[in-house]
């Protein structure tokens, strides 16, 4: 006996083994009349939808043959923070560059002083909504990282919050330390000094297991390369693994830093040399790609996914959801700028928000993919193919969401119009 069975599936969405690089980025397993069955929090069938008709089940959902997919997977969040930034769209609509705003102590530096002032409540209260959101975009599995601290106390009261949020449970929480994303105002000059006291945290992070990664802004103004391998390195003594914000706006080698570090992932990249994008196909660093932060800091380039893909790298690609670079947790949204701006294939962008975005985050084994045994991640989509997401931009497109096996959002189905006779019929 089953809980739920998903039947009459138009297309099943079925990403293979990972992490896929480069070519085999665009091969798509996608099966048609289908149906999958859950049973407490796992998948626990496969098959058509023939076959399904014999099964006995506690719920049948009639998919009405449109779209099915795992949960996506966002692995670059900046999911806890306090205040708001729309300040900020004046001085961007003037001109004034993202790193002068943060030279100006506003930017990162603003949403620091916000972070700080509110309660470990007020976050948590906060970064739920926000997670519901995400949710509500089919998205299952995320990570979310601190970096609005900038101090003991405070970095420890948004990974807090990032634990509490992940032991309840409704959606898998992947947690990073990001101290080292600005330099506080009383460490003005000391870039250095203000490193050291971000080094000293990590044994108590570790020991109260409050992040699985640590991460490093890498950029002009903010953190060298030498000081980035620093904190690499400390962080990988302790047992992190490492990710690196790296050559989003000047090309400093933050990617090649990466690679010879082998960190996990390296993220934004738009800036990012030759010899890094070669580096990162030879190596096992994931290349996060981050297209909704290019296009909401209003720039030309994006990172050259393609180049990455063709060199044979396995690109993701994530929201990085925050307050001022990129304020969106709509996945679908990055899908389509993806393939609208990146030139990437329906196949490829599928790939980099499934099983190589699980892997981006070290979850390549339990997320991402639709297998049996492994838990109910699970997306209805209200699509008829799974090239229609891509297309069809800035929309919700997610119908219903299961995550492990429990059904956690659905589109409410209230009518701007009276529902015509023949819909009704159906
Ligand atoms: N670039 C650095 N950090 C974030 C932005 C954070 C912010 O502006 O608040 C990013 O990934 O884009
Ligand atoms: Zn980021």
């Amino acid at each position: 006996m089953y809980d739920t069975v998903i039947e009459n599936i138009g297309q099943l969405i079925l990403p293979a083994d990972g992490p896929i690089k480069g070519k085999a980025m665009n091969e798509l397993e996608v099966k048609e009349n289908m149906a999958i069955a859950i049973k407490g929090e796992e998948i626990a069938w496969i098959g058509t939808h023939e076959e399904s008709k014999k099964l006995k089940t506690t719920t049948r959902v009639d998919a009405l043959e449109k779209t099915v997919s795992p949960g996506l997977v966002d692995p670059h969040t900046h999911l806890v923070f306090g205040g708001s930034r729309e300040g900020e769209l004046a001085l961007k609509q003037a001109g004034v560059p993202y790193l002068e705003i943060l030279k100006q102590g506003g930017g990162i530096l603003s949403t620091v002083k916000a972070t700080r002032e509110e309660s470990e409540e007020t976050l948590f209260l906060k970064a739920r909504k926000n997670l519901e959101k995400i949710a509500s975009y089919g998205v299952t599995t995320i990570e979310a990282k601190s970096g609005y601290g900038l101090e003991r106390e405070s970095e420890l009261k948004q990974l807090h919050v990032v634990k509490r949020l992940n032991d309840e449970g409704a959606l898998d929480i992947v947690s990073t330390f990001l101290g080292p994303h600005a330099i506080p105002p009383e460490y003005k000059g000391n870039a250095d000094a203000f490193l050291d006291t971000m080094i000293r945290l990590l044994p108590e992070i570790s020991e109260q297991q409050l992040a699985d990664f640590t991460d490093i802004f890498c950029e002009t103004g903010v953190f060298t390369i030498e000081q980035s391998r620093r904190f690499m390195k400390a962080s990988q003594e302790l047992g992190f693994q490492t990710k690196i914000h790296a050559d989003e706006i000047d090309p400093l080698g933050g990617t090649e830093l990466a690679v010879e570090m082998d960190s996990v992932s390296a993220d934004h990249l738009v800036a990012a040399s030759r010899e890094g994008i070669t580096g990162l196909a030879k190596g096992r660093t994931i290349p996060v790609l981050l297209p909704g932060t290019t296009f909401y800091l209003g720039k030309e380039r994006y990172a050259d996914a393609r180049g990455m893909m063709d060199a044979g790298a396995a690109v993701a690609l994530a929201t990085d959801f925050n307050p001022g670079s990129c304020v969106t947790y709509n996945l679908q949204m990055i899908m389509s700028l993806a393939a609208l701006k990146m030139r990437m294939t329906p196949e490829e962008i599928w790939n980099s928000v499934t099983v190589n975005a699980a892997h981006a985050i070290g979850k390549g084994d339990e997320a991402g993919r639709l297998k049996v045994g492994w838990k109910a991640d699970i997306v209805l989509w209200d699509v008829p193919n799974y090239q229609y997401i891509a297309y069809h931009y800035a929309a919700n497109h997610a119908q219903m969401v299961w995550k492990n096996g429990t059904k956690i959002w659905e589109r409410s189905d209230a009518r701007v119009f009276p529902v015509p006779q023949t819909e009704q019929e159906h």
